[in-house]
């Protein structure tokens, strides 16, 4: 379920920095009491120095202004030294969450957004986020506690001008509550306008062959300017609303003051008041208006705080990878059977696979067949806990996968998928992904996944960098660099090949699927293939369609039996 979250448990960021925020807070408190000091002895100064003719009054009262001033500043250094260590933690822990999120979130997330859309919003929503660091969020108590002390003092200086501010202030907040609401859902709208250009531009770059192929530019050019279009329209909204805030802050203050100077100078004709009390009131007074502009301002913060955290925090509680409470490592040296029992999976609500059931046993060489979209990936995603059976059990040597923990179940396999996903790196790098192999184990998975030799005939051969996912590399080049890397994995049981060799050529290919039917590295290997060659060579066939097992059996008989393997075969081939 995905919490809510309204202004108070958005300062729950500050929760792990409160020791720090603390003592700010008392820094800055010791901070305003100077400068609550400063107008009191300036009144004192102009009342009793200058008024009086008291030279002496005057230097001691400059000298105790100097001295209040200088301390503020040793503390205020003091308080810029903690915060600094919130404003670069804040950032560093909220990045490490989304971090930790990205790698560990269920895969299905991914296949909903493309990574610039991700990328985007996770840098966005951080950067908003992280500006609850500003030091006006962490002065709010302070602020509150110099509004409340100015409205003491200025009620002992004159409490019929005080009652003319206490007039002000709600009619400050209000206007204050009404920006926050109507900015609050415009930098909602400006955050998704942000996510759709993010999205435009992570599916421009990753289709730019082809957008180009198909002469598709000016199509995406329309499309863009669209998304601007509505960004910009929002963009101007909110700064207009930002401008109105402005404009009404300098209205609310302007009047306050001119009326301050109007009623304060009817007293003082009436001396009710004096030229140094209406100095220190006015002051004061500012003093107090600054912490409602201040607390005004962090309003209009929040309004694009919140709407960044909500966002933040749905991605955080996104459905994560878990092990279960009571999982266990997988321990068992060798696997001897895997069992699929009455499997069904369905992504939204279309079933892809029905009523699945099979047994794979220690020793076997299978493989999966049926026409695209028969559920032949599908069903290897369940095997690899990518997804969860809707319904039915997947077993290894007789216990339901979920029983083990993850980590340990998943160091049982060996997949080389459709499409693998090569670092920016070089090919050495590439294949020794955990910096765990010898030179000899590379050598010898590049040899087995007939990669070797044209890695030897590089310039650069096993150093040379494979740019961005493979890009540098031929299609066939690089299948064969991630076969090396899934054959170089160490201490797999079970060996998955999904049209491992589709870019191989002839030779190649055979050479390579040769090697793997006289393997005995393996417990068990499944192959996702069509290839009439390979398929004479196995043993046990699971033929599906639609998502179900048509049958079960060896090359001839399938052929012989089933027509629809025959047009499946003949179509692949
Ligand atoms: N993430 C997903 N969300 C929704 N539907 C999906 C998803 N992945 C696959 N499908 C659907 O599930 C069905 C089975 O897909 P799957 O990739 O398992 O087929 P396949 O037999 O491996 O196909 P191919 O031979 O083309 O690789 C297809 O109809 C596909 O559209």
């Amino acid at each position: 379920m995905i919490k809510k979250h309204n202004i108070y448990n958005i300062f729950n960021i500050l929760r792990p920095y409160k020791r720090n925020i603390t003592w700010i807070s008392i820094l800055m408190l010791i901070t305003a009491i100077g400068s609550f000091l400063t107008p009191w002895l300036t009144k004192s100064l102009i009342d009793e120095g200058i008024i009086n003719k008291e030279y002496r009054k005057v230097i001691f009262y400059v000298g105790v202004i100097i001295a209040v001033f200088f301390i503020q500043q040793i503390f205020e250094i003091l308080q810029f030294h903690l915060y600094s260590k919130i404003c670069i933690r804040i950032p560093y822990d909220l990045n490490i969450k989304a971090c930790k999120q990205v790698l560990t979130v269920k895969i299905k997330y991914f296949k909903e957004r493309n990574f610039s859309e991700v990328l985007s919003e996770i840098f966005q929503d951080i950067a908003t986020i992280s500006s609850i660091a500003d030091s006006q969020f962490l002065a709010s108590v302070v602020n509150l506690i110099k509004i409340l002390a100015g409205i003491i003092a200025l009620f002992l200086i004159s409490w019929k001008l005080t009652i003319l501010l206490l007039l002000v202030i709600p009619i400050r907040v209000l206007i204050s509550r009404f920006m926050y609401i109507s900015q609050r859902n415009k930098f909602k709208e400006l955050m998704d306008n942000q996510s759709k250009f993010s999205s435009w531009l992570g599916d421009g770059i990753s289709g730019i062959v082809e957008i180009k192929l198909w002469g598709m530019i000016k199509e995406k050019m329309i499309e863009v300017e669209k998304i601007l279009t509505k960004f910009s329209i929002t963009k101007k909204r909110l700064l207009f609303l930002g401008q109105i805030d402005k404009i009404s802050n300098g209205f609310l203050s302007i009047g306050f003051n001119c009326l301050i100077y109007l009623v304060g100078a009817s007293l003082i004709i009436k001396n009710e008041m004096t030229l140094g009390g209406l100095f220190s009131f006015v002051s004061y007074s500012a003093l107090v208006m600054e912490p409602i502009t201040i607390m005004s301002y962090i309003s209009t913060q929040l309004s694009s705080i919140i709407p960044a955290y909500e966002r933040f925090s749905t991605f955080l509680q996104t459905d994560k990878e878990e092990d279960n409470e009571f999982a266990i490592e997988f321990k068992d040296t060798q696997v001897y059977k895997m069992s699929f029992e009455n499997i069904s999976l369905a992504y939204s609500n279309e079933y892809v696979l029905s009523d699945i059931s099979f047994d794979i046993f220690k020793g076997e060489k299978v493989a999966i067949i049926g026409a695209n979209g028969s559920g032949k990936t599908s069903l290897i995603n369940l095997l690899l806990r990518f997804y969860a059976p809707t319904t039915g059990t997947i077993k290894i040597n007789d216990k339901k996968i979920e029983e083990f923990t993850l980590e340990s179940y998943r160091k049982l396999f060996n997949l080389m998928a459709q499409s693998n996903y090569l670092f920016n790196d070089s090919i050495y790098n590439n294949i020794n992904l955990t910096g765990e192999l010898s030179w000899e184990e590379i050598k010898a998975a590049c040899v087995e996944a007939e990669a070797y030799d044209f890695i030897n005939n590089l310039p650069e051969n096993f150093n040379a960098r494979v740019g961005y996912n493979g890009a540098k590399l031929s299609g066939g080049e690089k299948q064969k660099i991630a076969l090396a890397r899934t054959l170089a994995k160490r201490n797999s049981r079970i060996l998955i090949l999904d049209e491992a060799t589709s870019n191989y050529d002839y030779k190649s290919e055979a050479e390579f699927n040769d090697k793997v039917m006289l393997s005995k590295q393996y417990d068990i290997i499944i192959m996702i293939t069509h290839r009439p060659e390979i398929l004479k060579k196995i043993n046990k066939i699971i033929y599906l369609d639609k998502g179900k097992v048509i049958a079960v059996g060896n090359y001839d008989s399938l052929y012989r039996d089933y027509e629809s393997f025959r047009n499946t075969i003949l179509k692949e081939n």
